[in-house]
């Protein structure tokens, strides 16, 4: 599996107590498949998208993702397995102002130590796949329509050709059509690349997209809403669709 949780639990401070935002949750999502997790606000989806990119780190339970076990990595050696395997697209593109579309992913490959001229053929190459046009990869963010910088932003976690996508709320800034475009966008992009791709989305028509639906509530992960998993359409991928997913019976 690209990416296994296993048993985690996290909890925050709350006064005297602590929170449960994540409860005994397993998760395994196969290459070249797309999970979608749905559910109320507040029941943990944030947090678990936030573990999986091992930007929290959870009291309990295993992250294993691309094989590496991540409590026994270093900090430094954490960062780099962020940088390198796992693409985060969060609600907020948070893109530089300064920098263009193209500069955007360019300097991705400045941190990764790619060189300048290869960084720029991949960006240019990324920008065209998510369907952004020579004259709008010069384009800076404020010039660009929220769609537009969503997408850059998809790109540019895809600079690294991640083992794992991690996607919270693509859409919330789209409107239904552009909001579909951007789903069918990360679903050809998961069953191309073989990326494992866990989606958070409140949005529950484009979820015909996906391979699997998860629901989150009070910080466990139930089973897909349609009670079987659904089987990937992708007949060419030949990738399992084998996400599992519960909370452990027994922590
Ligand atoms: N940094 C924090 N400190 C304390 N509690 C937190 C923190 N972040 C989140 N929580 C709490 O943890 C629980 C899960 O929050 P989380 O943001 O993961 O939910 P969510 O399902 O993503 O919600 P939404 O759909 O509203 O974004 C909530 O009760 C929230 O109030």
């Amino acid at each position: 599996m690209t990416l296994a949780l296993t048993d985690v639990t996290l909890t925050y401070p709350d006064g005297d107590t602590r929170l449960t935002a994540l409860d005994r949750i397993t998760l395994t999502v196969a290459p070249g498949e797309f999970a979608a997790v749905v559910g109320p606000s507040g029941s943990g989806k944030s947090t678990l998208l936030a573990v999986a990119a091992t930007l929290l780190t959870p009291d309990r339970g295993s992250v294993v993702i691309a094989g590496r076990n991540t409590a026994d990595l270093s900090r430094s050696a954490r960062t780099r397995l962020r940088r390198d395997r796992i693409g985060i697209v969060f609600q907020q593109a948070n893109l530089i102002p300064a920098l263009t579309a193209a500069e955007q992913l360019e300097a991705v490959g400045h941190l990764r130590g790619d060189r300048p001229r290869a960084a720029r053929t991949r960006a240019r190459t990324l920008l065209d796949a998510v369907g952004l046009d020579a004259a709008k990869q010069r384009r800076r963010p404020h010039q660009l329509s929220g769609g537009e910088r969503q997408r850059v932003n998809i790109a540019r976690a895809l600079f690294a050709e991640p083992a794992v996508l991690l996607v919270d709320e693509p859409t919330s800034a789209l409107d239904h059509d552009r909001g579909a475009r951007v789903v069918a966008l990360l679903a050809d992009v998961t069953a191309q690349h073989g990326t494992a791709t866990v989606m958070v989305t409140h949005d529950i028509a484009l979820l015909g997209r996906t391979d699997r639906v998860l629901t989150m509530a009070d910080g466990r992960l139930e089973p897909a809403l349609s009670g079987e998993p659904r089987t990937s359409r992708r007949a060419s991928s030949g990738a399992s669709a084998s996400a599992t997913c519960g909370t452990a019976s027994n922590a």
